[in-house]
């Protein structure tokens, strides 16, 4: 297979904070495009690290990452924003603006991108009852319980369709029902095209997810058990 199927490649990636102890070892790893792939791992494993070296709130500390066929380690500065576009985030912390209203912040991207108001609303409102919070809509953050948030986060990174979804651990607030909900809608999001990769502890949405590819951390290094992943990663890149 060559490199052109990845959305992202590792290359020998390897994180370390400050000069503490590398917490990510030799990663190397392969998001084939279209794919729906869980990370699973214990608490401190490194989930969260490696999802910020994909949406590019760290950079790693050695080693080579691909992402959209671009070496990273080669993209100027100014490139990075571009990228971040093309990336929908769920943080574990949500991470929303607190002085906007539920269906505001799920409009930013949409506003970042320039779509005109009429579409904006549509597609808001489809995703804010989609994720059970039609009535929440001008709510602002602080006001809303912790799942409530989630399910707003959640909305905000998949309205804009974005080529990869990265999720860190969606599903932590709410209850089995929602949990399914959510699934679902990153299970659709990827039938329409998005690479899809969430940490999770929930064993019980992966086993409902088909054709899901799994990585495991284990001390900062990844576990195959599917044996998808890449060792080594192969050297031939598709033209074009
Ligand atoms: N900003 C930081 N500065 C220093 N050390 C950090 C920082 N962020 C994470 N770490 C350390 O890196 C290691 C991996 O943390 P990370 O948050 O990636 O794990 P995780 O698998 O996502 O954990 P959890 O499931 O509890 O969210 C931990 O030992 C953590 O203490």
């Amino acid at each position: 297979m060559s490199g052109a199927d990845a959305i992202a490649e590792f290359d020998s990636v390897g994180l370390r904070y400050g000069t503490g102890a590398e917490v990510l070892k030799d990663l190397d790893l392969r998001l084939l495009r279209g794919g729906f792939t869980y990370l699973t791992g214990a608490s401190g494993a490194g989930k969260t690290s490696l999802l910020k070296l994909l949406y590019l709130a760290q950079r790693p500390t050695r080693g080579r990452i691909r992402l959209f066929g671009e070496e990273l380690s080669h993209a100027p500065r100014a490139a990075l924003p571009g990228f971040r576009r093309r990336i929908g985030v769920v943080f574990q912390d949500f991470r929303l603006v607190r002085h906007l209203s539920a269906f505001d912040n799920v409009a930013l991207p949409l506003r970042i991108a320039r779509r005109p108001e009429s579409e904006i609303a549509v597609s808001v409102r489809e995703l804010l009852e989609w994720v059970g919070l039609a009535d929440r809509s001008a709510a602002h953050p602080p006001t809303l319980s912790g799942g409530e948030q989630q399910r707003v986060a959640i909305a905000r990174a998949v309205v804009g369709h974005p080529e990869l979804l990265v999720a860190d651990e969606p599903t932590g607030n709410v209850d089995a029902d929602m949990a399914k909900r959510l699934l679902h809608l990153f299970e659709r999001l990827n039938e329409l095209g998005t690479t899809v990769l969430v940490a999770t502890h929930d064993l019980s949405l992966i086993a409902a997810t088909k054709g899901a590819q799994l990585m495991r951390l284990d001390g900062g290094q990844l576990v195959d058990p599917t044996g998808l992943l890449r060792h080594p990663p192969p050297r031939t890149r598709a033209a074009g």
